[in-house]
C-alpha cells in the first residue's frame, strides 16, 4: 500500500462525538426495564399467567434495548481530506463501477441512466474508471437507454466539469426551473451552456421515453440491437456490449469519460440466477477479464451520485489508516431524495442512519448494506487480512484456484495478479472488444458450476439480504470497514413510496435477516470460530432480530385487549407507586427518542410516523418475513427477491401519496386483527363498566386499570391508518378479504378468552 507508508500528509482524522445525553437516556431507559423485570419477578406468584406473558416480552424488550444502546455507545465520523490526495494523482487505484438493474417497468431506464451519468462525470482520473451496467431484464429499452445517454455524456461530463456543476444527475440539475446564478466567470457561455445541455437532455428523455413504450417503437432495429430481438427474458444467451470505450481516440483522454459496458448475465430456466448477488459476482467477472480495477464500487440503479468528490473521499478512507485491515471496506449511509415530508412510511431511515451507523462505526465498521460501498477486489477473492491474529480464511490455502474462481484462464491471471500486486494499475491501454468473448464465458450461467462463487468468495448466494451476510464473512476474517459520511451527501435514492411498496421490501430484509440466524452464517458462532468481534455482532444481532420482534409486539399488542376481555390487568394500579414504573418508561423513551428526532432536525410529525410505521412493520412485513424466513429454512420455499418500486409519480394522481394505502395481501390480516381486538376489548371494557357502575380504577379486585386503557388506545392511535382502513373509501380501505379473515382471526381469539376466563 504505497500511499499510505511513503507520505504523511494524513487523509483522514477520526472525531468521536459526544453523546453523554444519549448514554444518559439510553441507561435510565435500560435501568426502568430491568425494575419493571424486577418487579414483575417478585409478585409473578400473586398473578396468572397474563404477568408471566408480559414478563417474557419485557425480557425480550430488555434484550433488544441492550442491542440497541449497545449499537449507539460509541458514535464516530471520520474528516477526510481530499486535497492531501489531490497531490498524488497518479498514485490513484482504478476502480470498476457497478450498477446494477433488475427490470424496466419496476426501475425505469431514465433513473438508471441518471445514476449512470452522474458516476460518469466524477471527479476522479477518467483512465481509471469502468462503467459497468447489469441488466437483469435484458431490456432492449435499458441497452438502447445507455447507448443515448452515452452519446450525452459527452456534453454533460465535460459541461460538468468545466462549470464545476455539484449534483451531476441531470434530472435533478435541471430540475431547478432556470439557469442557476453563474458560479464564477463566463456568464453568457455559461447560460448558451446551460440551455443547449437542458435542451439535449430534454431530447434524451423522449427518446428514452418512446423506447420504453410497449413494443419498444422507439429501438432501432439497426444490428447493434439485433442480440435483444429475440431475447426471451429469463432465457437467453450472454450478452456483454461495450457502449464507450474511453482509450480508442487519444486526445479523448483529457475530456473523456469513463468506460460503460454493458453486462446481461445468461440466464436460463432450469439454473437459479441468485438474484442481485448472482449479478454481482457475473460483475466482478466480467470486470475482472476486462479492466481488473482494484477496488469495486458498487451502486444500485437508483443511487445517483450526489456529491462528485465522492471517490477522492473513499480513497481518503481506504488508504488513510497504517494498515489496509482498518479499511477493509468503505460504506455510504443509504440516504434518499424526494422523500415525502415527514417519513409518512417510516422508511427514510434518518436516525437510523445517524444514530445506529455512526455508533457501529466506532466499533468494527458499517455493515455492509449493499449499495454506495467501496470493495477492494481481493477481499471479494476471500484474502484475509495480513495480521498474525486474523482469522485464516483463505480457500485458496486449500484448493486449487481453477476450483476457486472457475475455469478460464484469463480470469485466473486477473484474480491471481489481484491478490499478488499492490494498488497499482498498469497504465496499459487494452483493447476492450478483444475481451468480449471471454466476458461472456465467464458471464454464462454455468461457469459458477463446482467453483467458490457465491460461498467461499464473492457475494454470497441463498439469502436475499446478500448485502450484510457478505459484509458480515468479510468482517468475520477480521477487516473492519469504515462509514463515510458526507455533505452533500456521497450517494442518494429513492425511498419506497406507498404502503404496500414499504412493506415488501421491509419483509424482504426480515425474511433475509432470519436466513442469517438459522443459518451457516450465524455472528455467534463467528465470534467463536472466526475473528467477528464481540460488539459487532451484538450489533449485527441488532438488525437480524427485527423479524423476531414481530412475535414479542403482536402478543404485547394483544395484551391491553385480553384484560378488558379477561377482566383481569398486566400492569400495575394507578394508586400502587409501581405504576411509576411503566409510566417512567413511557416518558422516557417517548422523549428520548423524539429529541434523537429533533438532533436529527426532525420533526414531532416524524418522529410519530417513524413510531407508528415501527409497530406496523412489526405486525405486517416483520411478521411475514419471519413466516417467510422459517419457511424458506425448512426447505418449504423458494427464495425470492421481490423488487422495490422505484416509479416515484407512477400511479393515480387523485391518490394522496402520504396516506397509507391497502391491496388484498394478507400482511395487512394481523393487524386489521389487532386493530379489531382492541376495538372490540374497549367495547367490553366500557359495558362492563356501566353494567358494575364502576369507575375504570377501583374496578373489581384484578380488573384492568388506567394502564391497560392508554396501551389499548396507544395500540389503536399506532394503527390508525387501520382503524381509518376499516372505514374508509377508495384504496384506502381494508379490502374485505382482508376484513374477513381478519375478522376469523378476532373470533378465534375471543374463542380462546371465553375459555380461559
Ligand atoms: O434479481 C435481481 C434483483 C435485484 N437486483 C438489483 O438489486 C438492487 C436492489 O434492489 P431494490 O429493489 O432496490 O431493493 P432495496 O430494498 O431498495 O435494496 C436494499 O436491500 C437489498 C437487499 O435486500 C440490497 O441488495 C440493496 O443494495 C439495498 O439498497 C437494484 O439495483 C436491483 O436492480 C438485481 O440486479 N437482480
Ligand atoms: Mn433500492
Amino acid at each position: 500500500m504505497p500511499m499510505a507508508t511513503t507520505h504523511s500528509l494524513p487523509l483522514q482524522e477520526r472525531v468521536p462525538l459526544n453523546n453523554t445525553l444519549q448514554r444518559a437516556s439510553d441507561l435510565t431507559i435500560l435501568f426502568l426495564l430491568i425494575s419493571l423485570l424486577y418487579c414483575r419477578l417478585i409478585s409473578l406468584h400473586f398473578h396468572g399467567f397474563v404477568w408471566l406473558l408480559s414478563f417474557i416480552c419485557e425480557s425480550w424488550f430488555t434484550f433488544v434495548w441492550i442491542l440497541d444502546t449497545n449499537a449507539k455507545w460509541n458514535p464516530v465520523t471520520y474528516k477526510t481530506y481530499p486535497h492531501n490526495l489531490l497531490k498524488r494523482l497518479d498514485e490513484l487505484p482504478a476502480v470498476d463501477i457497478f450498477v446494477t438493474t433488475a427490470d424496466p417497468k419496476l426501475e425505469p431506464p431514465i433513473i438508471t441512466v441518471n445514476t449512470v451519468l452522474s458516476l460518469l462525470a466524477v471527479e476522479y482520473p477518467v483512465e481509471k474508471l469502468a462503467c459497468y451496467v447489469s441488466d437483469d431484464a435484458a431490456s432492449a429499452a435499458t441497452f438502447y437507454s445507455l447507448v443515448q445517454a452515452s452519446k450525452f455524456a459527452k456534453l454533460w461530463v465535460p459541461f460538468c466539469k468545466k462549470y464545476d456543476v455539484r449534483v451531476r444527475a441531470p434530472s435533478v440539475y435541471f430540475s431547478t426551473q432556470c439557469p442557476p446564478s453563474v458560479p464564477s466567470a463566463l456568464p453568457s457561455d455559461f447560460r448558451n451552456d446551460w440551455n443547449h445541455v437542458k435542451d439535449e437532455y430534454e431530447k434524451l428523455c423522449q427518446r428514452i421515453e418512446n423506447a420504453c413504450k410497449e413494443k419498444h417503437d422507439g429501438v432501432p432495429k439497426t444490428d447493434e440491437f439485433a442480440d435483444f430481438s429475440d431475447v426471451e427474458r429469463g432465457n437467453h444467451p450472454s450478452i456483454v456490449k461495450i457502449i464507450w470505450e474511453n482509450n480508442k481516440d487519444a486526445n479523448a483522454m483529457e475530456d473523456g469519460f469513463p468506460h460503460l459496458i454493458y453486462v446481461s448475465r445468461e440466464k436460463r430456466p432450469r439454473h437459479s440466477h441468485h438474484f442481485k448477488a448472482g449479478a454481482m459476482n457475473v460483475l466482478t467477472r466480467v470486470s475482472g477479464v476486462m479492466t481488473n480495477a482494484p477496488l469495486i464500487l458498487n451502486v444500485d440503479c437508483d443511487m445517483f451520485a450526489n456529491n462528485p468528490e465522492v471517490f477522492l473521499h473513499g480513497m481518503c478512507l481506504l488508504f488513510g489508516f497504517p494498515h489496509e485491515v482498518h479499511s477493509g471496506y468503505v460504506q455510504t449511509p443509504q440516504q434518499f431524495y424526494g422523500g415525502l415530508k415527514d417519513d409518512p412510511f417510516g422508511n427514510q431511515l434518518v436516525v437510523l442512519q445517524h444514530k445506529v451507523a455512526l455508533g457501529i462505526a466506532g466499533l468494527q465498521g458499517p455493515l455492509y448494506g449493499g449499495t454506495g460501498c467501496f470493495h477492494r477486489r481481493k477481499i471479494i477473492y476471500g484474502s484475509s487480512p495480513d495480521l498474525p491474529h486474523a482469522h485464516k480464511y483463505d480457500v485458496l490455502s486449500y484448493k486449487e484456484p481453477k476450483q476457486v474462481f472457475g475455469d478460464c484462464r484469463e480470469l485466473l491471471d486477473s484474480a491471481a495478479h489481484i491478490r499478488s500486486a499492490t494498488m497499482k494499475t498498469s497504465a496499459k491501454l487494452i483493447d476492450l472488444s478483444t475481451k468480449i468473448e471471454t466476458a461472456k464465458q465467464v458471464a454464462s450461467c454455468t461457469y459458477e458450476f463446482n467453483t467458490c462463487w457465491g460461498k467461499e468468495i464473492g457475494w454470497v448466494y441463498g439469502a436475499v439480504a446478500e448485502d450484510i451476510i457478505t459484509g458480515l464473512k468479510i468482517q468475520s476474517m477480521g477487516w473492519e470497514s469504515k462509514c463515510m459520511t458526507l455533505d452533500p451527501a456521497p450517494f442518494l435514492g429513492i425511498a419506497p413510496a406507498g404502503g404496500p411498496a414499504s412493506l415488501t421490501q421491509f419483509k424482504r430484509w426480515a425474511t433475509g435477516l432470519l436466513q442469517f440466524l438459522l443459518g451457516p452464517y450465524n455472528p455467534l458462532l463467528a465470534i467463536i470460530y472466526k475473528s467477528l468481534r464481540f460488539r459487532q455482532c451484538l450489533a449485527y444481532l441488532f438488525f437480524i432480530v427485527w423479524p423476531l420482534r414481530s412475535l414479542f409486539e403482536l402478543c404485547y399488542t394483544l395484551l391491553p385487549a385480553s384484560c378488558f376481555l379477561t377482566n383481569t390487568s398486566f400492569l400495575p394500579k394507578a394508586s400502587e407507586p409501581a405504576i411509576m414504573i411503566p409510566l417512567g418508561l413511557m416518558v422516557s423513551y417517548n422523549v428520548g427518542t423524539l429529541l434523537e428526532y429533533f438532533e436529527c432536525g426532525l420533526s414531532i410529525r416524524a418522529w410519530w410516523n417513524n413510531q407508528r410505521m415501527q409497530r406496523i412493520y412489526a405486525l405486517t412485513a416483520w411478521l411475514f418475513g419471519f413466516i417467510g424466513g422459517v419457511l424458506k429454512t425448512m426447505g418449504l420455499s423458494e427464495t425470492i427477491f421481490e423488487l422495490t418500486r422505484k416509479n416515484q409519480n407512477s400511479g393515480e394522481s387523485n391518490i394522496d401519496p402520504r396516506r397509507f394505502t391497502f391491496d388484498s395481501s394478507p400482511m395487512f390480516v394481523p393487524g386489521t386483527a389487532v386493530v379489531m381486538v382492541n376495538m372490540v376489548a374497549l367495547v367490553v371494557g366500557l359495558v362492563r363498566m356501566m353494567v358494575n357502575g364502576e369507575d375504570v380504577e377501583e374496578g373489581g379486585g384484578d380488573g384492568p386499570g388506567l394502564g391497560e386503557l392508554v396501551c389499548s388506545l396507544w395500540v389503536l392511535l399506532s394503527f390508525w391508518s387501520f382503524v381509518k382502513g376499516l372505514f374508509g373509501k377508495g384504496c384506502y380501505v381494508i379490502p374485505w378479504v382482508i376484513v374477513f379473515k381478519a375478522a376469523a382471526l378476532v373470533l378465534l381469539f375471543l374463542q380462546i378468552f371465553a375459555k380461559w376466563s
